[in-house]
């Protein structure tokens, strides 16, 4: 029927065809705004956007409002050798973000691993490696600058009992590469709301902890952190999705800090091919993750890592796993788990954030300011060399030797 018959049809019945408001089309995204939150995002990486019903799946804003780029901000993407960046694969994300209208959360600046072999295995000094970071740092978040929402700035610090991980920057710099790094993220880019992420710390246990305690290091460096970021890398029917209060109770341990928190790269895997049992209890782990998320209100949204069975990471990763998003690898929704989400995020009440983003991603957010906010090069120096400027916590061993940088750091040495 085209137009006119519909308005002869119309105006037969007693109405008119005038022209009514759209209303936004109803998915996981919209479902997420509508309660509150800033989006409801999916995970991605550059291969897979050769498949255009991948693409069209991703680029629907009622299920997406944002996107992750899923290993091309890495830095052995960005830097492959020292000094030599490539943004090329980075671009291409933040593009179609930005041609969407999604909002583009960064991930990841420093990370252990998909770390080039020139920085792990450089055997660097301490002055060169701190060098080499914020030089990484500051020209990565210079050149995304303006267009990312969240900066993942340093991701997986922390073994499983909450103590530091062993790697190259802790090994060489010591916890302060954890500020010096914030530090150097805040200064490219001021707007950037910058997160610390990490697995394992989905419920209340030494790791959430810990990573309470990285909260607090960070600010007591006087540096910036703005959020949270817990990956949410779920078994079905495990650790992170046993009860909703669960999931608030630690969520508001990190808020309390005066920080943001988000699900950061939600799946939930089983055992491949999925029974229908197991696709049941998914769906309820999925609901239970978005019913805690929504019940935070510094909860800022949640990411899938990925959408679809088709591209995830995991059958790659734990062998016989997978089936583990909510679309599966014909990108057909599972009813069951879409649904779950759906109805987890109910159909409204939360407080409208300002308009559906536009390419920038400098827009105003519906969570408080961070409690915490320092200017690079305004912060406190670290005196525990020199001793007069520092009131804040010992950071060297006490009995150990140190040497006060030339910077607001100083090192142990
Ligand atoms: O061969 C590699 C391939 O192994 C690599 O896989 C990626 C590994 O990282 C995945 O993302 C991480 C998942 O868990 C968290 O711990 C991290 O924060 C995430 O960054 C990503 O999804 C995989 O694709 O990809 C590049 C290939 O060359």
């Amino acid at each position: 029927m085209n137009l006119s018959a519909i308005t002869l049809l119309l105006a037969a019945l007693g109405a008119t065809a005038s022209p009514v408001e759209p209303r936004a089309a109803d998915g996981l995204n919209t479902r997420a705004v509508a309660a509150g939150k800033l989006y409801f995002g999916s995970a991605t990486d550059n291969p897979e956007l050769t498949d255009s019903a991948y693409v069209a799946g991703l680029s629907n804003t009622a299920d997406f409002g944002q996107i992750t780029p899923g290993n091309s901000m890495k830095w052995d993407t960005i830097e492959p050798s020292r000094g030599t960046f490539s943004y090329t694969k980075g671009d291409v994300i933040a593009d179609l973000a930005a041609k969407n209208g999604q909002y583009l959360r960064c991930h990841t600046l420093v990370w252990h691993n998909q770390l080039p072999s020139w920085v792990t295995n450089g055997g660097f000094d301490n002055a060169t490696l701190i060098s080499i970071l914020k030089n990484h740092i500051t020209n990565e978040v210079t050149h995304y600058k303006g267009k990312c929402l969240h900066w993942d700035v340093v991701n997986e610090a922390l073994n499983e009992d909450g103590t530091y991980r062993s790697n190259v920057f802790y090994n060489t710099i010591g916890p302060s590469y954890l500020p010096i790094a914030f530090a150097a993220a805040a200064a490219a880019d001021p707007s950037a709301k910058l997160y610390y992420n990490d697995y394992n710390i989905e419920a209340p246990g030494a790791k959430s902890t810990s990573a309470q305690n990285i909260v607090k290091l960070i600010q007591s460096y006087g540096a910036k952190i703005d959020g949270v970021g817990l990956q949410a890398h779920l078994i079905v029917g495990s650790t992170g999705s046993e009860s909703v209060s669960a999931w608030t109770t630690n969520l508001n341990a990190f808020v309390s800090l005066g920080v943001d928190v988000a699900i950061t790269e939600l799946d939930a895997r089983t055992t491949t091919p999925a029974t229908a049992a197991a696709v049941t209890q998914q769906a309820k782990d999925y609901a239970t993750v978005v019913q805690g998320c929504k019940a935070v209100a510094r909860c800022v949204g949640i990411t899938i890592w990925d959408y679809t069975d088709k591209y995830s990471w995991i059958p790659g990763v734990f062998a016989g796993q997978g089936d583990a998003l909510p679309w599966d690898s014909n990108l057909n929704k599972k009813a069951e788990v879409y649904n779950a989400i759906l109805n987890a995020w109910g159909t409204g009440t939360g407080t409208t954030p300002t308009p559906t983003p536009t390419a920038t991603a400098t827009k105003t957010t519906t969570t408080a300011a961070p409690a915490t906010s320092s200017a690079a090069g305004t912060v406190p120096k670290w005196g525990q060399c020199g001793g007069s400027e520092w009131t804040g916590p010992t950071q060297c061993e006490a009995g150990t030797t140190c040497t006060k940088g030339n910077d607001w750091y100083s090192q142990c040495l």
